[in-house]
C-alpha cells in the first residue's frame, strides 16, 4: 500500500511521498530522513489497515513555510517493510540546527531513572522565582546562535488572545506528570527511537466500536506495564485507543479546566454526553456516563445554550502529538492543520518551561492555511517578529504575543487561538521572562519579548551564584530550557480519521 502526501509542496513543487508497507505486527511507522534529523513516529491503528484516504486531505495542500523545510525534508524515502518509518521533524519545524558545541544525548531510560532535566521538579512552579536547578546565567544569551536579537522582556499582563486559556497556576500533579514523562520517554523516545522527537498517537471515537469510521487502535507496546486500566483502553468518556496513562492525563486536564472554562468551551475540549444532554443525538446514550469529577467542581453554572449545544467534537477521535525539544530546540509559527484537526487544541508541558510565541495570522488568503505535512501546517504570520505595539487591528491586539509556560501547564486554544493566530517556539536555549509583583497566580502570568532580557552587564545576578535563579535583571529573569516534552491532544476531523478496521 502506497500513501503520497505532499509533505512538503515547496514552490519548486518538489513533493514528497509517503509508502506505508503494510505490516500486520506493529501498528507504527516509521518515516526515516537519510540526512539522519531528529525523526518523526507516527503511531496509527493498524497499518495493514491504513487507506489512501486517510491522507486525502493533504494530497493537495500547500504550506505557506514549506521553503523552511525544502532544504532539510528534501527527498524522504520511506522504507517499505519496516515497522517503523521516520522522517525529519523538520515537518513540524522542530529545529534540527543544534548546536554541535553541545551534543544532543537522549537520556537512556530505565525505570524509574528519569533525566535529570525531564525529572519534574518538586516545588509547584507558583513563581518564577521558585523555578528549580537554573544555573548560573548565560555568559552572553543575546548571542545564542539559537538564540534571537535581544530586547527587554515585556510586562505581565493579561493574555489577550480570544479563546486562548492559560493559567499557570493550573498545574498536572507532579506524580502523574512523572509518569506521564516516563511512560513517554521509555515508550517513544527511547533504544531504537533515540533519534525521535515527536510521535502521533491516534485513538477512537466513543462510536467506533459500532461505527467503524476509526480503525481499531492496538495499545501501545508497553501499555500493559501501566498499573491502572492495564486491561481496558477505554475512559470514562468512551474514547480509546490511547494510552491510558495519556487518558489518564486527560481526564485531569478536563477537571483542572473544568472550573475556568464556560462549559460550552469546556466540552469542545472535552465532550461528554451529559454535557449535550439536552439535545444529544441518539448516538449519545451509548457513551459512557462522563466523569465524575466534572460534576462536583462546576463552579459555571450551564447556560441554556451550553445543554443545547452539542459539542462539535462529539464522537470525533483525539489524535495525541508527543513533543520532545532537547534546548536550543523549538517549533516553526504555524497553524494546526485546519483540515485535519478541529477547534479545541489543548497541550500540557513537561519537564522544562518554555517560551510560546503567539503572532496573528496575516491577511495573505494562504497563511496558516497550507498543509505541510500530515499533522501539520505553517504560517507565516503578518508582522512575524515584529514588535509589538498598536496595529490598527480592528480588535485592538497587537500581533504578537509572548507567553511562557511552566512545565506541568496546560494550554488550551480555541476559537481565534486555534484559527487566527500561529503558535510557535522560539529555538533558544534561555528565555527571559518578568514577574509583577510580589507572587500570586497573575504575577506568575509572564509575557516575553521575541529578543529576550538585556545583556550581561544589565543581569543583577552574581556570576557565581548558582542559587538556583538564572539571572535577573531589572527586566527580567532568565531561565534555561531543560529538556521538554509536550503533550498536545487535537480531534481529527470527519474524513480525516485513519480509516480501518477494529482488530
Ligand atoms: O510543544 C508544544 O507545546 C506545541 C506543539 C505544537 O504546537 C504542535 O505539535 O502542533
Ligand atoms: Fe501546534
Amino acid at each position: 500500500m502506497t500513501l503520497s502526501s505532499p509533505l512538503s509542496t515547496s514552490q519548486a513543487n518538489r513533493k514528497r511521498k509517503l509508502s506505508v508497507s503494510d505490516h500486520e505486527q506493529d501498528p507504527i511507522l516509521k518515516r526515516r530522513n537519510a540526512k539522519g534529523n531528529p525523526s518523526l513516529r507516527v503511531e496509527i491503528p493498524t497499518a495493514s489497515q491504513l487507506q489512501e484516504s486517510a491522507y486525502s486531505d493533504v494530497e493537495s495542500g500547500v504550506s505557506g513555510a514549506d521553503s523552511l523545510f525544502d532544504d532539510i525534508f528534501d527527498d524522504i524515502s520511506f522504507e517499505v517493510g519496516e515497522d517503523i518509518v521516520t522522517t525529519s521533524t523538520a515537518t513540524t519545524g522542530l529545529n534540527t540546527s543544534l548546536d554541535s558545541s553541545r551534543p544532543i544525548q537522549l537520556p537512556s531510560i530505565s525505570p524509574g531513572a528519569l533525566p535529570p532535566s525531564l525529572i519534574p521538579s518538586a516545588p509547584a512552579v507558583r513563581s518564577l522565582r521558585s523555578l528549580s536547578s537554573r544555573p548560573s546565567r548565560p555568559s552572553q544569551p543575546h548571542h545564542d546562535p539559537n538564540g534571537t536579537p535581544s530586547d527587554t522582556p515585556s510586562s505581565p499582563k493579561e493574555f489577550p488572545i480570544p479563546g486562548l486559556f492559560f493559567n499557570p497556576s493550573i498545574l498536572i500533579p507532579q506524580e502523574l506528570a512523572s509518569e506521564v514523562v516516563e511512560f513517554c520517554m521509555k515508550t517513544y523516545f527511547s533504544g531504537r527511537n533515540a533519534n525521535v522527537n515527536q510521535v502521533m498517537l491516534f485513538g477512537r471515537s466513543p462510536t467506533s466500536s459500532s461505527t467503524p469510521a476509526v480503525p481499531a487502535s492496538r495499545p501501545s507496546p508497553s501499555s500493559t506495564k501501566l498499573k491502572e486500566n492495564e486491561d481496558d483502553d477505554t475512559d470514562s468518556q468512551g474514547y480509546s485507543g490511547l494510552p491510558p496513562i495519556l487518558q489518564t492525563l486527560l481526564s485531569h486536564i478536563s477537571t483542572l479546566l473544568l472550573p475556568h472554562l464556560p462549559p460550552t468551551v469546556h466540552s469542545l475540549y472535552f465532550p461528554t454526553a451529559a454535557a449535550t444532554a439536552t439535545s444529544a443525538p441518539a448516538t449519545c446514550s451509548s457513551l459512557s456516563p462522563p466523569l465524575t469529577t466534572t460534576r462536583t467542581t462546576r463552579t459555571i453554572p450551564p447556560t441554556s445554550s451550553t445543554q443545547s449545544t452539542p459539542s462539535p467534537n462529539l464522537n470525533r477521535a483525539r489524535q495525541a502529538i508527543i513533543n520532545l525539544y532537547h534546548p536550543g530546540e523549538g517549533i516553526t509559527p504555524h497553524v494546526d492543520l485546519l483540515r485535519r484537526f478541529g477547534d479545541g487544541i489543548v497541550g500540557v508541558s513537561f519537564g522544562s518551561g518554555c517560551v510560546m510565541e503567539f503572532r496573528r495570522v496575516g491577511d495573505h488568503p494562504h497563511d496558516g492555511l497550507g498543509d505541510s505535512e500530515i499533522s501539520e501546517s505553517y504560517a507565516v504570520p503578518s508582522g512575524a517578529g515584529s514588535s509589538r505595539g498598536s496595529n490598527g487591528s480592528s480588535d485592538g491586539l497587537d500581533d504578537a504575543y509572548d507567553l511562557y509556560l511552566p512545565e506541568r501547564s496546560v494550554l488550551a486554544m480555541s476559537g481565534d487561538a486555534r484559527y487566527k493566530w500561529t503558535h510557535g517556539i522560539p529555538r533558544r536555549k534561555w528565555d527571559c521572562v518578568e514577574e509583577d509583583g510580589e507572587g500570586g497566580v497573575d504575577n506568575v502570568v509572564v509575557g516575553v519579548d521575541t529578543g529576550g532580557c538585556p545583556g550581561d552587564g544589565e543581569l543583577l545576578k552574581d556570576t557565581n551564584d548558582d542559587s538556583g535563579s538564572g539571572g535577573r535583571s531589572s527586566r527580567g529573569t532568565w531561565l534555561e530550557r531543560g529538556t521538554r516534552l509536550s503533550i498536545t491532544f487535537r480531534f481529527l476531523l470527519p474524513g480525516a480519521e485513519i480509516v480501518g478496521e477494529e482488530d
